[in-house]
């Protein structure tokens, strides 16, 4: 990953616009209860990089506020996830968000980037973007960031640092070079990301990472530093939840790859507990993952 890691000064927007030509630019944007944020995401993108992205859109992941209203009035297209392929059973989370995104979108590329980013700046984006219009033998840029937690310039990246990166270097050395794995800012070509399953809700970075290496190999990959990035922290117990998921999506590739024994089946329940009046409070919860076809195998039907 060395050879294509870059930073977000090497790909100064006007440089970036003389390089786009025809290619179109789809910037899509996972969201569930982020109208603190959404808004001010879409409209930094709308008038930092107007020149450079051809189209904004939103998927509201059944948002129980006003996220859909907010991402409207700031110019994006949205769109609610459950609405998006209606005759296929719904499914759940950011991976289905991203995953239904290609649906209603028409970029030559596609970027993603997380709702809930607070100070976001627009190299978020742009950076991303640089390998994709600069080089045609990338298929997906990663971005990788400092992640700042309570106060301090680093310590976030939970999930990163206490799963995704033990599991990766251990069954996938060749993606270890990956800063972030799990950053949500990240850029691909359709003709790749129509060629990969997507898992659902959180397992979907991880899941794409190993499916288009996969697809493409290493050298189709490039890394961009995009210096720093700070979103709204879950709690630890929602991320005890992501992490499962996280490591559900590990095991359907080992075993896809032959890796594990396919009779294991593990559970799919989550069970953590909550300091109660007496003893504990069993929480238990479901982490179970799905999977979405290529989107390709979709629409050549
Ligand atoms: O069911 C979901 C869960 C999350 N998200 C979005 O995916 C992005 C990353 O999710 P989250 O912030 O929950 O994860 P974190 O960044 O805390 O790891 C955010 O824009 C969320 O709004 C989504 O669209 N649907
Ligand atoms: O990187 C991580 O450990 C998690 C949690 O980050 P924090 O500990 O809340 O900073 O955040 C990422 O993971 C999710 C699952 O892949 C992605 O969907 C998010 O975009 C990304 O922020």
């Amino acid at each position: 990953m060395r050879r294509r890691t870059s930073s977000v000064a090497d790909w100064p927007v006007g440089s970036l616009v003389e390089a786009k030509g025809d290619v179109s630019v789809s910037v899509v944007l996972p969201a569930r209860d982020e109208r603190e944020t959404v808004g001010e995401i879409v409209q930094i993108i709308r008038r930092e990089l107007a020149c450079l992205v051809d189209e904004i859109v939103v998927i509201d992941s059944r948002s129980t506020d006003d996220t859909a209203v907010v991402a409207a009035r700031a110019g994006a297209a949205v769109h609610a996830q459950d609405d998006i392929l209606p005759e296929l059973p719904p499914l759940d989370g950011k991976g289905e968000a991203l995953w239904k995104s290609l649906a209603v979108t028409t970029g030559d590329i596609v970027a993603f980037v997380d709702a809930d980013i607070r100070k976001f700046h627009s190299s978020l984006v742009s950076g991303v973007l640089g390998p994709l219009l600069t080089d045609p033998t990338v298929a997906y840029a990663k971005g990788c960031y400092d992640r700042p937690f309570d106060g301090a310039p680093n310590g976030g990246g939970r999930v990163t640092e206490l799963v995704a990166r033990p599991l990766i270097n251990l069954h996938w050395p060749l993606l270890s070079g990956f800063v972030q794995p799990l950053a949500g800012e990240y850029a691909g070509r359709r003709s790749a990301l129509e060629r990969v399953p997507f898992l659902t809700r959180y397992g979907v970075e991880l899941g794409l990472l190993i499916d288009l290496l996969d697809l493409a190999g290493l050298d189709a990959f490039a890394q961009v530093d995009l210096g720093s990035r700070e979103h709204a922290p879950q709690s630890t117990e929602a991320l005890g939840g992501m992490a499962g998921q996280i490591m559900l999506a590990a095991w359907s590739r080992l075993r896809r790859q032959g890796k594990i024994e396919s009779w294991h089946v593990p559970s799919p329940c989550l069970d953590q507990f909550r300091r109660a009046c007496v003893g504990h409070e069993i929480v238990s919860s479901d982490i179970t993952i799905a999977e979405r076809p290529p989107m390709l195998t979709l629409t050549t039907h």
